[in-house]
């Protein structure tokens, strides 16, 4: 059972690189121990953490990046602990890397510069045998050629817009778009009804969707079936949303003519006509900072305040924080949760001064502010009582 926190050191640490500026935002108050067995919070990127098994004081991790599938959500969500990630935070980064990758596929760009250098003959010879021997790398234009762009959401957006802005024309499809990219994608963006309607259409395949129970494999015989012969496709979302068996039979016959994934392995590498990146996407000092600096901001704000703002697993949910003592309580979304945590309250004889309920499929987040000045002898005895009640999963007094 965890104690009060307030006076303690909140530990940080960190599974994978995160940029300094990131680990900055930890000051007074906060200490970064990657040695650390029971942390407050974890700042993660790719590493996998499904394998882990949590210390009794964590009460978040955050995702300096997009997607979540290296995290046990399920597992977090039972034990009370908030994940959250950062939207939009690498979104231009990757975009870049998706229109320079299908700009230099599209060129042989990258066949080219590596043929360059083999040549081994000096002086003259170079230029001759360069004009000679680029006949093999002949490209073709992306102007006119249709872009599908499947999954609109940070990435996907920012790809369509510029895919137009580079005389594209785009398909894209999103059943669960939301209102905010809705407002700032170009309306010459073709809605596909259907995603069958986007691979009947397109030249080029881009995929920016999570990997999810339904995204998985999504790109697989029956889906390579419907699309044009020598499609382009583009993957800088996760391996699996591909059925690499598959893809390897639909790279053999020419009807995707190449595959430029940020996630080679051994099966990706033995493919022909694949362009495997070192899942180097998001990888920009830009990016980097930007991920690392709202991940370390929004565990900040959730250790110290209990804010929640861009969790994965947990309600959203905020109150202005004036200093005063807040309980923050996780529990089961049912029945008389608040009214129970606000009885134990005033059986303390404390008043109550504001206040925040949210729910989230099965579990739900009350904050409550506590009016009165408190006698800190009293915290432990009130947030044991909390935390007694049946249905609460964790809670805290900060
Ligand atoms: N290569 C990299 O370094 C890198 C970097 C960032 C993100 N990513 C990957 O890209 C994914 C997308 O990132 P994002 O920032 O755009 O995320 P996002 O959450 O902003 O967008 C995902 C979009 O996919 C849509 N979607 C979900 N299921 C769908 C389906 N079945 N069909 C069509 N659309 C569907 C959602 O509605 C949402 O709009 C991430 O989940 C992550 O796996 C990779
Ligand atoms: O951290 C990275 O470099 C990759 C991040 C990317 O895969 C994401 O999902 O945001």
């Amino acid at each position: 059972m965890s104690t009060l926190t307030l006076e303690k050191v909140k530990t940080i640490k960190t599974l994978n690189n995160i940029a300094e500026s990131g680990l900055n935002v930890f000051q007074d108050g906060f200490a970064i121990d990657n040695d650390s067995d029971n942390p407050d919070a974890i700042l993660v990127r790719s590493f996998n953490m499904h394998a882990i098994e949590f210390g009794n004081d964590l009460k978040a991790i955050a995702r300096a990046g997009a997607g979540v599938n290296n995290i046990p959500l399920d597992k977090c969500t039972e034990q009370g602990i908030v994940v959250f990630n950062t939207p939009g935070a690498n979104a231009n980064a990757v975009k870049e890397m998706v229109l320079a990758s299908m700009l230099a596929a599209s060129r042989n760009l990258f066949d080219g510069v590596a043929w360059t250098k083999t040549l081994e003959v000096e002086g003259e010879q170079i230029p001759k045998l360069v004009e000679a021997g680029k006949k093999q790398f002949v490209g073709k234009e992306i102007k006119g050629k249709t872009l599908g762009v499947v999954g609109l959401g940070a990435i996907g957006a920012l790809v369509a817009n510029s895919a137009l802005d580079l005389g594209m024309d785009v398909i894209a499809f999103d059943p669960f778009i939301s209102v905010d990219v809705a407002w700032n994608l170009s309306r010459n963006v073709q809605r596909a009804m259907k995603i069958e309607q986007l691979f009947a259409n397109a030249d080029y395949i881009t995929v920016h969707v999570p990997l999810t129970a339904d995204t998985k494999a999504m790109f697989n015989q029956e889906t390579f079936g419907i699309m044009k012969q020598d499609v382009y496709i583009l993957n800088f979302s996760r391996g699996e949303l591909v059925n690499e068996a598959d893809m390897e039979l639909a790279l053999e016959s020419g009807k995707v003519g190449k595959y430029i994934t940020d996630f080679p392995n051994e099966a990706v590498l033995k493919m022909k006509n694949t362009i495997p990146v070192p899942h180097l996407g998001a990888s920009t000092a830009e990016s980097e900072e930007n991920c690392a600096i709202m991940a370390a901001r929004q565990v900040k704000e959730f250790l110290e305040t209990g804010n929640i703002k861009n969790s994965v697993n947990f309600p959203n949910a905020s109150l202005p924080y004036v200093g005063k003592q807040r309980v923050a309580a996780f529990h089961k979304n049912v029945p008389n949760m608040v009214g129970q945590i606000t009885s134990a309250i005033s059986s303390y004889d404390l008043n109550i001064a504001d206040m925040v309920n949210r729910s989230r499929g099965d579990y739900a987040y009350t904050m409550i502010d506590i009016d009165n000045e408190v006698n800190s002898d009293i915290l432990p005895s009130l947030e044991n009582k909390i935390k007694q009640i049946a249905g609460i999963v964790t809670a805290r007094i900060i």
